[in-house]
């Protein structure tokens, strides 16, 4: 079983500031001892809490910084709560950032290794999947030479072959993501569509609306860290579109025509 459980999580970076300062301030500052620069608290997360199940398809919408990527960074693991609690069971597979964690200076296939083991494989279940992971990123010989003299398109390719060839219970997307050419991108799409319907918990973050009411079964719509609303795709993509058009001074399109 799948299972997703956020109670109460707040997630806080502290960002370093680069203000500029004339000499008088800093030479002020260092007279009293304080510091320019003092860092800045982010609260990207604010008591979010989230619960999901076996089929629940989730979608996650709001404006540029509402904390979206940060609420699925969290459910993935890379970032730790401040505050609350994260609880999620079943296989991950985490589509977005997928190239960072290479190991620069090993092959290709040395880095199949290494991250299908990350994600959970054995020794004995990478091997079985070794072959068709090579296949999918059509890297050919490529493999065998260090990863650093990949484009970053080539590494894109290995870096979704490999993600992607599990089979995942919890599958986290950031729409974002854009892998390799056009050729490899449909590849792309075309398995992304069969790991969401396979995929017994998605949650994803999207801007593109539509996407957003055909996949989902429930939306989040995040602001300023704080979820604004919640519920049936319909309802919230609605206010959504609304509270957007409202800050823009323009009125919805269905209100118009009423
Ligand atoms: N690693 C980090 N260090 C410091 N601040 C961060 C970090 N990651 C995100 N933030 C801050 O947290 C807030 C939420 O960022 P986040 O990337 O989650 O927003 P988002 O809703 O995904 O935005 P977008 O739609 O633009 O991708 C922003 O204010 C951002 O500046």
């Amino acid at each position: 079983m799948a299972k997703i459980e956020l109670q109460d999580v707040s997630v806080t970076f502290n960002a370093h500031q680069q203000k500029r300062v004339s000499f008088k301030e800093y030479l002020v500052s260092g007279l009293f001892l304080r510091s320019m620069n003092p860092p800045l608290r982010v609260h990207a997360l604010k008591g979010i809490n989230l619960s999901a199940r076996d089929g629940d398809r989730i979608g996650i919408i709001g404006h540029n910084g509402a904390g979206k990527s940060t609420l699925l960074k969290t459910l993935a693991g890379i970032y730790p709560p401040t505050n609350g609690t994260r609880e999620v069971e079943g296989k991950i597979c985490s589509l977005f950032d997928i190239t960072l964690g290479f190991e620069f200076e090993a092959t290709g296939w040395d880095n199949i290794m290494y991250r299908a083991y990350l994600q959970g494989e054995t020794p004995s279940s990478i091997r079985g999947k070794l072959d068709a992971i090579a296949e999918f990123s059509e890297l050919g010989d490529f493999l065998n030479i260090a990863v650093r003299n990949y484009s970053a398109g080539m590494q894109m390719r290995l870096a979704f072959s490999i993600a992607t060839a599990i089979d995942p219970e919890v599958l986290l997307i950031d729409e974002v993501l854009a892998v390799g050419d056009l050729a490899f991108q449909n590849k792309a799409k075309a398995r992304m569509k069969e790991l969401m319907k396979t995929s017994r918990l998605m949650v994803i973050v999207a801007h593109d609306l539509n996407a957003i009411l055909d996949m989902c079964t429930h939306v989040i719509w995040m602001e300023h860290g704080c979820v604004r609303a919640e519920g049936a795709p319909g309802i919230v993509v609605e206010q959504y579109i609304a509270a957007a058009a409202a800050a823009s001074g323009q009125l919805p399109e269905a209100l118009k025509a009423a």
